[in-house]
């Protein structure tokens, strides 16, 4: 363990850790991390794609110091500030119609979906939510409320009811996935949850912390179908899978739907926090006052953010995520033929998930492998991490400006972590300490 890692231990709290490996950064660039022990670390996570143009970009780096060196304030709680009405008006045009209103700002996901689990509430006067199981739609007491991660420690909210994501891999095929929730969906209206008292229904458009799970063909659509005939709200949660990461700009739109509110965060600061709801103007100005933060609406975050979207579009980000996703994805399809341990690779763009079994007839979950295999990637230089409900799928969201090169350069390495998983050299007591989740 590194001299930094074990400081860190004499003197941070563990409450926010989701630890897998002894990981300690001093410096980072581009796709790359640099380790306290100067390894160069190729960062396959971008803290759980927060990172969406990498480490340092030169945009970032100019926008902040543009904002700090002539600043606006702190807040958008009492003042405007001309970095968030560029960065709203940039957002208002990049939704759709129907959630073209007004725009929150926030710093995470967490208070963006707790924002819109207040306000959806209030504002409709419905005192029912519909969320997925498996959902983590955020860590405060708000949004966990309104989530269905089993690995959450957190009380869910009494209106809150939870539906299955469709599975296409556990289910057998997409069509026995997408026709089994949706009739437990008509089921649940006609018996247990009267439809006019959902105020809203949260999707994730690709369900990422639940396993990078990828929705049936036609799935949302029925659902949105659904949702406009009781006048429920449909909330698209793009925290992680959106801002051009599934290879889109918003990855609701591999799915044709249109989001009535649409919550962004992560990758929209490019690693500085700031998150954003965007929704009909009904909605968002329901009440003044209703949700803050001291620093919310920070300009130099908001202007971090502002050069985050132009340089996706600017660079076309969204397109190399796709072309260099399909790079990763051929790179994955390739090692699946040579460790049993795979049982399925799935996901859009530069959101993929390759879901590790111990046996692939019964899809049983090889949890103890999936840690074994990233902290042994780790040790060989490559940063990703697992999520999934059964705690076996690694998750690839690495940055939108991972070359090709790159991709097969992390592949390499996982496959040399498998192989090492594979053949007994990794010994389980590497993972005390890192619980992982
Ligand atoms: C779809 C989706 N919506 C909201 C959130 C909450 O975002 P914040 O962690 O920025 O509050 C998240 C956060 N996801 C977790 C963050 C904690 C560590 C586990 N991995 C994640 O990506 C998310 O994936």
């Amino acid at each position: 363990m590194s001299g930094l890692y074990a400081r860190e231990g004499q003197s941070v709290s563990k409450m926010a850790h989701l630890r897998f490996f002894p990981q300690a950064v001093v410096g980072g660039r581009g796709a790359y991390l640099t380790g306290d022990d100067g390894r160069q670390l190729l960062d396959f996570s971008a803290s759980w794609g927060s990172a969406s143009l990498g480490h340092s970009h030169p945009a970032i780096r100019a926008a902040v110091d543009r904002a700090l060196s002539d600043q606006a304030g702190a807040s958008y709680l009492s003042s405007a500030n001309e970095p968030c009405v560029l960065l709203a008006e940039k957002l208002l045009s990049l939704v759709p119609e129907r959630a073209r209103g007004r725009v929150w700002f926030g710093h995470s996901g967490s208070d963006a979906n707790e924002t819109v689990a207040r306000m959806v509430t209030a504002a409709t006067g419905r005192p029912r939510i519909l969320a997925f199981n498996g959902a983590y739609h955020g860590g405060t007491v708000g949004s966990m409320a309104v989530s269905g991660h089993p690995a959450q420690q957190g009380a869910r909210a009494a209106g809150l009811t939870l539906v299955p994501y469709p599975n296409s891999y556990t289910a057998g095929s997409a069509e026995a996935a997408r026709d089994a929730t949706l009739s437990h969906l008509e089921c649940l209206f006609a018996a247990e949850v009267p439809p006019d008292e959902v105020a809203a229904f949260f999707i994730e458009p690709v369900q990422s912390d639940g396993g990078m799970l990828v929705p049936p063909d036609g799935f949302f659509q029925a659902v949105e179908a659904l949702c406009r005939k009781h006048g429920i709200l449909l909330v698209c949660d793009e925290v992680k899978v959106g801002i051009g990461r599934s290879g889109r700009f918003h990855a609701y739109e591999h799915s044709g739907i249109e989001p009535d509110i649409v919550v962004f965060g992560k990758g929209l600061g490019g690693g500085l926090p700031i998150s954003a709801v965007v929704g009909p103007e009904s909605l968002m100005n329901h009440a003044a006052a209703f949700s803050l933060q001291t620093v919310h609406g920070n300009p130099v975050c908001a202007a971090a953010a502002l050069a985050v979207l132009e340089t996706i579009e600017g660079d076309r980000l969204a397109e190399n995520a796709a072309r260099t996703g399909s790079v990763l994805r051929t790179a994955l399809d390739r090692l699946a033929s040579r460790h049993a341990l795979i049982g399925d690779i799935r996901g859009h763009g530069l959101a993929l998930g390759v879901e590790l079994v111990s046996d692939a007839a019964s899809r049983a979950a090889a949890a103890r492998e999936a840690a074994l295999t990233v902290y042994r990637a780790f040790e060989l230089g490559l940063v990703l991490y697992y999520v999934g409900v059964r705690s076996n799928v690694l998750e690839f969201t690495p940055p939108l400006t991972l070359t090709a090169e790159e991709a097969e350069k992390g592949v390499a390495i996982l496959d040399r972590a498998l192989t090492d998983v594979r053949d007994g050299k990794i010994g389980e007591d590497v993972l005390s300490g890192f619980a992982g989740w």
